[in-house]
């Protein structure tokens, strides 16, 4: 259950006064999410989500508020915060940060079909395009560099041929970054897998959780998205929906010369940024709530496929 800091129907109905969204009707917390507390609320007007924030760096609120705003405004299916009657999206609740949301319709998608690839893709490369102009700044916090100082926290944890395979790895994304010149900028979402997306049968209506939203290569978001929408079950790519996603994608922003050459080697690195964030959980800085963390050894398995078999050639770009 992902309600760690319980509210009242009263306090949420006092709470609600301050924004012109109707009267409290209805209060329900919502169990899946695992890092902050998140309630359905309904007034006489219309569904909302209520996030309290439980951890994470709160000075960066103000950047996904932004950032949230940002793509709203440029009529990309994100939960634009709501702003109370003095303009201001950001409160405190239970001495909490506290945003308010729309209501997205939709539901996560478990097995997505070629469509609903094909829609994603179409809109992270919409995304990817009003983002290059977004005027904030949040550097990666997963990065390469974040690679290389935190993977040596879960060594002593691996067996010496998962040790072996890790530093090599990153040794090899080191030498592979350092011979080419800054990639396309942008914002990113930093996290974007199918359960952070809703969707009504093959339409998208909605891509959600921005806590992990930063600006930096756009391929990452897109390596990101890849492994986990186009991998199947053994870690291989699966060429269909590899297809769907990045024709799409690229019919907004194909990628450049540098991307492409780099391609095999983003879809390696954010393969292992997950192994490595999810093997910290376990074994390094587990929560303090008793969720099941999510399995490190997927993103194991993804790398060794990603390196045994490359990546599938990207699609043609029609022009
Ligand atoms: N704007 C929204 N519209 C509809 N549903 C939403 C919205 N925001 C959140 N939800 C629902 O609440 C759940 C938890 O939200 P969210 O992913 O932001 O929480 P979290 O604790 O950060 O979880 P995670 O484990 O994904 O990091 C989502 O899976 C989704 O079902
Ligand atoms: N999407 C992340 C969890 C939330 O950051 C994972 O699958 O490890």
């Amino acid at each position: 259950m992902a309600v760690f800091t319980p509210l009242s129907d009263a306090q949420v109905a006092a709470f609600l006064e301050k924004f012109d969204v109707g009267s409290f009707v209805s209060l329900k917390g919502v169990a899946n999410g695992t890092e902050n507390s998140t309630f359905f609320v309904t007034t006489d007007r219309r569904e909302l989500v209520l996030t309290l924030f439980e951890q994470g760096e709160h000075a960066e609120l103000p950047f996904f508020v932004e950032l949230l705003d940002y793509l709203d405004e440029h009529r990309l299916p994100v939960p634009g915060t709501i702003h109370d009657r003095e303009g201001i999206a950001l409160h405190s609740l239970e001495g909490k940060p506290a945003l308010l949301f729309p209501r997205l319709p939709g539901r996560h998608p478990q097995a997505p079909n070629l469509a609903q690839c094909h829609a994603l893709g179409d809109t992270l490369g919409r995304l990817h395009v009003v983002s290059k102009r977004f005027p904030g700044h949040r550097p990666n916090p997963r990065d390469l560099n974040w690679l290389h100082v935190m993977h040596h926290k879960v060594l002593s944890y691996l067996s010496p041929a998962d040790q072996t395979l890790m530093k090599d790895e990153v040794d090899d994304f080191e030498s592979a970054f350092s011979q080419h010149d800054e990639l396309p900028q942008g914002a990113l979402h930093g996290d974007l897998f199918r359960d952070n997306t809703l969707f009504e049968g093959d339409q998208l209506g909605g891509i959600i959780d921005f806590y992990n939203g930063c600006t930096g290569d756009l391929l990452f978001d897109l390596a990101i998205v890849i492994n986990d929408w186009a991998s199947n079950d053994d870690g291989t790519l699966n060429a269909e929906r590899y297809s769907a996603l990045l024709s799409a994608y690229q019919a907004r922003r194909p990628l450049t010369e540098d991307e492409r050459e780099l391609w095999p080697t983003m879809l390696r690195m954010t393969a292992l940024r997950y192994w490595l964030s999810r093997l910290l959980v376990v074994y390094v800085d587990p929560p303090a709530h008793d969720l099941t963390p999510h399995d490190p050894e997927r993103f194991r398995t993804i790398l060794n496929a990603r390196i045994a078999h490359g990546a599938l050639p990207l699609p043609e770009v029609s022009a």
